[in-house]
């Protein structure tokens, strides 16, 4: 059962928010290309940003089934890696780079309706705080679009921008004290 700590507590609503808004920073600065076209597209239209940043999804089996061909027992706990399925290559081309354009004309939400992206979960128990997710990841990116230079400081190179990533039920940055 959710309850009030697990929203304002136990990290559900804040890691979340925070890690995607991270990432997102991130990606953007490592990828002047998208910046620069999310900034040209910035004064025309709504952007919508989202991530998987919730990498582990229990669930426990109500019935006995076969997954991948194998037999999976009645009262198993089943994990769905949220991570490796918004990574698959049968369903993403060049999954590990920030395309954004591969969701233009495309029939893919964020709402739990397509299982090859699960940012928010899906079923009975996916997000409750999407709406306010999004609120609080898409304002202040588009702030953070409107202040940035473009260019990254003190020389630095894109290419040489840290990504490294620590796994755990978020995924966050590895080197985020080091500069
Ligand atoms: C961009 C921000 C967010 C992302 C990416 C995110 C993602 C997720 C994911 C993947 C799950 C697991 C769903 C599943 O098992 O199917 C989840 C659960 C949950 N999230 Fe979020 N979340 C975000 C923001 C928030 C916010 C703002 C709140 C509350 C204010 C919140 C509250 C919760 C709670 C309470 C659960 C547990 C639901 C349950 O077990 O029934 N989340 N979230």
């Amino acid at each position: 059962m959710t309850c009030v700590q697990d929203i304002f507590g136990a990290k559900a609503g804040t890691d979340t928010s925070a890690t995607v808004l991270e990432w997102g920073m991130s990606e953007l600065l490592k990828n002047p290309r998208v910046m620069k076209k999310l900034l040209e597209v910035s004064d025309q239209k709504d952007i919508e940003v989202t991530s998987t940043c919730s990498l582990l999804m229990p669930r426990e089996c109500r019935e006995a089934c076969m997954i991948g061909g194998h037999e999976i027992p009645l009262k198993t706990k089943v994990i769905t890696y949220a991570w490796a399925l918004g990574r698959d290559p049968k369903h993403w081309y060049d999954a590990e780079k920030f395309i954004l354009e591969r969701f233009d004309g495309t029939y893919f939400d964020f709402k739990g309706n397509n299982f090859e992206y699960i940012p928010f979960g899906e079923g009975r128990r996916m997000c409750p705080g999407l709406l306010l997710g999004l609120a609080n990841v898409e304002l202040p990116l588009v702030v953070f679009l409107f202040h940035i230079d473009e260019e990254l400081p003190n020389g630095m190179k894109p290419e040489n921008f840290d990504m490294t990533k620590i796994f755990g039920a978020t995924v966050a940055w590895k080197n985020y004290c080091k500069t």
